[in-house]
């Protein structure tokens, strides 16, 4: 395994998750940009204290323990990453940690175990599924267990707690007095520390960054601690500085004021999911960032975080090269060079002159079929070498071939071309340039200025890239360089085929004015094809994103009753 402390879950869209081995804690959930969680600025990453924020894992002891230090070894060992971040069909990254017993584990806890946390960063939710095996065939172990999460919080006093009505609870501020909890909502303003028993799944938490609220789902943790240090204690901790705590909140579901008895052979499972909840308002907040992003740098530069989904399908259900993707971009690219190869050689003109066959060059369709074609065969190239060289992790990290890396551009710039003057051809030619007095309509007429858009339509659906707005600029450039080729073309004197002192009728340069109000109104309707090919890619997104979810959702659920059925007999014979 890599000499790496971090792992990093990256989803896209600036949303990660970073989890430090030491003691597997979530050091950083970040949720477009925004960090959910807090560290304190005076945490130490020294590889032996606990971090302090994040997610540290407690185990197999909650509060201080006589064998060992206060919350158990797990947040202070190195764990094993099992799996690591891996792209699943839905989008979402998912990774897998992993704890054995030790030699140090033992001189404090004499017994083997196998903790599993598997980690999956969605678009606004992270999921913890933990499963534990007692591999034993004669000793039954207890524990504790607990997600330790710091939430980072603008203004702890104003956040409000739901689903703690009716619980009792320990109060740990007043030497462990039981209370039951009279509120609908529960508010701090003071030092708190407080172990509520048997809580409800479900937690929302108020006032959380960006005045969002964050809704905490458990199952199999009976148990919800609610914890903020305030102005005295805060000023004990090392780790902590005097002024933080104002903007955190530690609301821990856990298994603590029971212990989980685990015979042998047997597995405990548990889980949570954090989720981020959006208002309405903040939803129109969005749509306004939404086209804000649009329009950022590392749009403008073609700058994207994950290479590979340019050669990829939207709808391959497999995180490397497809083969079934190759198989679909050997047709494609035959289709498109044979029909370029045709235009080109043109066999029903095959007797005309020299310079009739070289005007073959000066027609907008041909340079459209070349751009489709050099798209598709760059996209083919990269999908088959990267079949060839593996989907296995480099030396430095990336995955594949560094082809991706250098080629993701260009075959994103060609294809962005392609797609929206694939569509510009055939509208444009049908409406403004052909004329059926003197055109013919035959096959082979349609077949030129109508199946390339088909074909781009099909390539728009498949593939796994997005169309970004602000990309029009490349369709726009190639636009301008073919109208300033028919000026330069016009002005050297060149005549189309048939001999006319233009290259299409609407491109006429003796009458400038008009001829310049067209080429105009044609680079605006060029951008609206460009709107068009980015609605496509959205809905396809959006279509994706709709099928998987529910799958992904369904078996939530599913591994969710599972678990509730866990709860029911305390346990099960699950081999881990
Ligand atoms: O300082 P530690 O060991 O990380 O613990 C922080 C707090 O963690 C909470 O879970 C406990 O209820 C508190 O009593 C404790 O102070």
């Amino acid at each position: 395994m890599a000499a790496t402390s971090v792992v990093v879950l990256d989803r896209g869209n600036n949303t990660t998750c970073t989890i430090n081995l030491h003691g597997a804690t979530v050091v950083s959930w970040r949720v477009n940009n925004q960090e959910q969680l807090f560290v304190s600025k005076q945490a130490v990453f020294d590889g032996k204290k606990p971090i302090r924020g994040g997610i540290p894992f407690v185990f197999p002891q909650f509060g201080p323990w006589t064998f060992g230090p206060q919350h158990g070894f797990a947040r202070i060992i190195r764990w094993n990453l099992e799996k690591a971040p891996e792209r699943l069909a839905s989008g979402d990254v998912e990774a897998i940690f992993s704890l054995m017993d030790t030699d140090f584990t033992r001189s404090m806890w004499n017994y083997s175990f196998r903790l599993t946390y598997r980690l999956i960063l969605r678009e606004k939710e992270l999921h913890f599924n933990i499963a534990i095996y007692n591999p034993s065939k004669d000793l039954t172990f207890s524990f504790n267990m607990l997600l330790h999460t710091y939430f980072k919080v603008p203004d702890v006093r104003r956040c409000q707690i739901t689903g703690l009505h009716g619980s009792t609870f320990v109060d740990k501020t007043r030497e462990g007095a039981m209370y039951q909890e009279g509120r609908d909502v529960v508010t701090i303003c003071e030092w708190t520390d407080r172990i509520y028993q048997n809580t409800p799944q479900e937690h929302i938490i108020t006032n959380v960054v960006s005045g969002r609220k964050m809704r905490i789902q458990k199952y199999n943790f009976p148990d919800t601690v609610v914890w903020n240090p305030w102005i005295d204690k805060a000023k004990e901790m090392s780790d902590f500085g005097d002024d933080e705590y104002p903007n955190m909140i530690c609301i821990e579901a856990g298994h603590v004021s029971s212990p989980v008895i685990l015979l042998p052979g047997t597995a405990f499972e548990a889980s949570q999911i954090l989720q981020i909840k959006v208002a309405i308002k903040e939803t129109k907040k969005n749509m306004l960032d939404v086209w804000k992003k649009q329009f950022n740098r590392d749009k403008w530069l073609m700058r994207h975080n994950d290479r590979h989904i340019f050669f990829q399908s939207q709808w391959q259900r497999t995180e490397g090269p497809s083969i079934y993707y190759l198989v679909y971009r050997l047709m494609v690219t035959l289709y498109l060079a044979g029909t370029w190869l045709l235009t080109v050689i043109d066999p029903k003109n095959f007797d005309k002159s020299q310079e009739f066959r070289s005007k073959w060059l000066i027609y907008l369709t041909n340079w459209g079929y070349s751009i489709c074609m050099v798209q598709s065969l760059i996209c083919t190239i990269c999908v088959g070498t990267w079949i060839i060289h593996g989907n296995k992790v480099n030396d430095n990290g990336t995955r594949g071939p560094p082809l991706i890396k250098y080629t993701y551009k260009l075959y994103w710039t060609c294809n962005t071309i392609a797609v929206d003057i694939a569509f510009g051809i055939t509208v444009l030619y049908w409406a403004l340039i052909y004329d059926r007095k003197t055109m013919n309509l035959d096959a082979q007429n349609v077949f030129v200025h109508g199946t390339n858009s088909i074909v781009m339509f099909v390539e728009l659906c498949v593939v796994k890239h997005p169309v970004y707005f602000v990309h029009f600029y490349w369709t726009i450039f190639f636009g301008m360089v073919y109208c300033i080729f028919s000026v330069i073309y016009f002005a050297a004197g060149g005549t189309s085929r048939t001999d006319d002192p233009y290259i299409y009728n609407v491109l006429d340069w003796r009458n400038g004015g008009k001829t310049t109000a067209i080429c105009l109104a044609v680079l605006v309707f060029l951008i609206i094809l460009h709107c068009f090919s980015w609605c496509i890619s959205l809905l396809r997104i959006h279509i994706h994103k709709k099928i998987y979810e529910k799958k992904s959702t369904t078996s939530h659920n599913k591994s969710n009753n599972e678990l509730r059925g866990i709860e029911n007999t305390a346990m099960t014979n699950l081999p881990v």
